[in-house]
This record gives C-alpha cells, structure tokens and sequence, in this order.
C-alpha cells in the first residue's frame, strides 16, 4: 500500500485529492495547522466524510522541525504540498507572510524529503500567477514568467526550487502549473464562490447584493476535481516533468456572475454594485492555459465544462442556504 502526504488536506483541492488517492488504496496523512483540529466543524468540513479513513498530523509550514518530524515518521512514498496562502488579493496586503510561508513551507518539505525520504515523489501546487502579466497567449511550459503579485512571485520561487531540487539532487520533483480551478468546496474569498454564494442568497431572500471589483478581468476556469487528477498522474510518470493543467478557454468575471445568477433565476444587473474596494494594485487581466503537454504525456483532458461547473456551484450553495447542505450557518464561512 502507497502512503502519500498532503499538506493543505483541509482545502479544496486536498479534499478531493484525498478522496482520489483512498480510492486507489493509498494510506493518506494529512498535515494541518493545529487550529484546524481546534475548530474542526468550519476548518474540517471539506473532509468531514473521510476523517475516518485519513490520519491527521499538526504541523506548522512556518516550522521546519515540525515538517520534519513528520516526514521522519512516516517516510511517505509521495508528498503533495498543497498548503499556502492562496489568496492573491490578502498577498498584497501581507506580502511578508505570504512569501514567507510559501516559500520557506515548500523549502522545508523539500529539505526534509531530501534527507529522510528521496525516493519520494514530490508534487508543488504551481499557480498561473507565475505568468501574471505575459504577452503570451496561451501560456505552456515554456512561457517566461512575469507575476504580477506577492502570492504569484512565492509560487514562481517555489517552482523554481522544486526545479532545482529535481536538477541538483535527482528527487522526482514536479510543479503543477495549475490555472484556475473551482468548485463548491472553494474558498468563499474567491470570485466564483463569492458569486456562487451571492446567487444563493440572493435567490432565497437572504441578501439583496453583489459588490464586486473588476469584472472584466478574464480566467480559464476548471473544476478542481479534474485537476486534482492531474497532480497525481504527474507523479506515476516515468520522468518527472512540470505540467500546465487547464482548460484553454478563458470567459469573464462577468460571463460567470451572468450564468451563475442566471442558474439562481435571476438578473445579476438588479444586484451588482461595483466596488472598488474589490480593485487590486496590479490586475492579472487574462490568463489562457496551453494543456498541451499534459494532454499528450499525462493523457489528461478536463471532463468538466463552464457551465456544469457554474451550475454545480450555485446548485450546491442554494442546497447549503436552504438548509440541505449539512451545515450549520456559519460553517461555511472560513474560507479555504
Ligand atoms: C490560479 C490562481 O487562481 C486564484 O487566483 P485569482 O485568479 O486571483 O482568483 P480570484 O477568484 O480571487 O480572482 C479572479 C479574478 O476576479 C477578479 N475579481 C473581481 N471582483 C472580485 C472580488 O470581489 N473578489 C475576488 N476574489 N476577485 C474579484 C479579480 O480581480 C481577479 O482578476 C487562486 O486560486 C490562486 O491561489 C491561484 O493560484
């Protein structure tokens, strides 16, 4: 039996990927901060349903000797390093933390591995915000990079170190650059998900509106499902690569807001308010994903459509306000 790590099990994207590799038989640990296991109902509520079948472990990406213990322990076939601060928006108003956090996180997972356990395959959460603001459409494997944020230069030095681990010490050690990826376990911070929610409420007369910033600004947009398979096909290769996982079509801010309240039954004109507050210091206005390389080497495609995924969101949050979704008010509010 395959033992893998995630770290960030408690996101998004660690949920899903948990419930894939139980799936395959694996034994799945999960790393969390200790204030999940303190407030597991809000913090915990993505895993819920397999905490039975996932063993925890409280660590911390500031500490290496707490990633390192762990590793040590357990000396795992296959680590994915999911955690960080995520939030492009919170980047710039903690750039200190944030780089700090998902750089030196990443550094210590990969230092510890090297040590204890090099034979395990590593997997870095890369992000399209290394390409920030390139001339380039759509971008592969081979764009130069140009972040356009704190959060986007950490995940630029993470795959970069990730890199030079595979290059220096031989580790099979791969960056996935991931576009945009969504669901109805998404963060609410996020737009699709604060749009998604919106519509919800909106719908069951529990708010009356939207405020957004930028609605212009365009993403290639996938559900987290796919692309969690992705991660895990990269690490059965026979030669560890970096992959660009998306869906190569790019709609708006507003295409989303439109479907979504469209689903809701409604017409997002009558609630939007367009709030400046929402406005970042330095815009990533299009993003468009090359998944060429994955499609060939890993034999990837996404399954899930714009729509689909728009429709599962609002479906979903509009069961979670009406009192079917399984939590309790409040719950869903911790974001990712
Ligand atoms: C791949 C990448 O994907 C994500 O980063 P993101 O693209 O910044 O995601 P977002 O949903 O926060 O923003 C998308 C766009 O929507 C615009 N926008 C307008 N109005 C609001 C608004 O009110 N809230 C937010 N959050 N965005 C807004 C905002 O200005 C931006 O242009 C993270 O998972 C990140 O971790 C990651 O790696």
């Amino acid at each position: 039996m395959k033992k893998a790590i995630i770290t960030g099990i408690t996101g998004q994207d660690g949920s899903y990927l948990a419930e894939l590799l139980l799936e395959r038989g694996y034994e799945v640990h999960g790393v969390v901060r200790r204030v999940a296991l303190e407030y597991p109902r809000s913090r915990m509520r993505r895993i819920l349903h397999i905490l039975d079948r996932v063993t925890l472990h409280s660590a911390s990406l500031e500490s290496y000797a707490s990633l390192f213990n762990i590793i040590a322990d357990l000396r795992p076939d296959e680590c994915y390093h999911l955690a960080a601060q995520s939030f492009v928006s919170y980047s710039f108003e903690d750039e200190f933390s944030t780089i700090q956090t998902n750089l030196n996180g990443t550094h210590y997972v990969l230092s510890a591995l090297k040590r204890l356990a090099p034979q395990c395959r590593f997997y870095f959460a890369g992000s399209s915000e290394v390409f920030g603001n390139v001339p380039v459409s759509p971008q592969n494997e081979d764009t130069p990079f140009h972040p356009r944020s704190p959060y986007g230069i950490s995940k630029m030095a993470g795959v970069e170190l990730t890199r030079n681990y595979r290059e220096a010490y031989g580790m099979f050690a791969v960056s996935g650059i991931l576009f945009n990826h969504e669901s109805p376990r998404r963060g609410a911070e996020f737009v699709t998900r604060k749009i998604s929610i919106a519509a919800a409420r909106i719908s069951l007369g529990l708010e009356r509106e939207i405020r957004l910033g930028n609605l212009d600004a365009r993403r290639d947009w996938g559900h987290a499902r796919d692309y969690v398979r992705a991660m895990w096909l990269m690490l059965q290769q026979d030669e560890p690569r970096d992959y660009v996982i998306a869906t190569g079509r790019t709609r708006s801010v507003r295409d989303f807001l439109d479907a979504a309240f469209t689903r809701a039954g409604l017409d997002y004109r009558e609630h939007l308010v367009v709030d400046e507050t929402f406005y970042r210091p330095a815009e990533v206005h299009e993003l468009c994903g090359d998944a060429a390389r994955a499609r060939d080497g890993l034999g990837w495609s996404p399954t899930v459509g714009f729509r689909e995924l728009v429709h599962e969101m609002v479906d979903s949050d509009i069961a979670l306000f009406s009192g079917r979704g399984g939590l309790a008010p409040g719950e869903w509010e911790v974001g990712s």
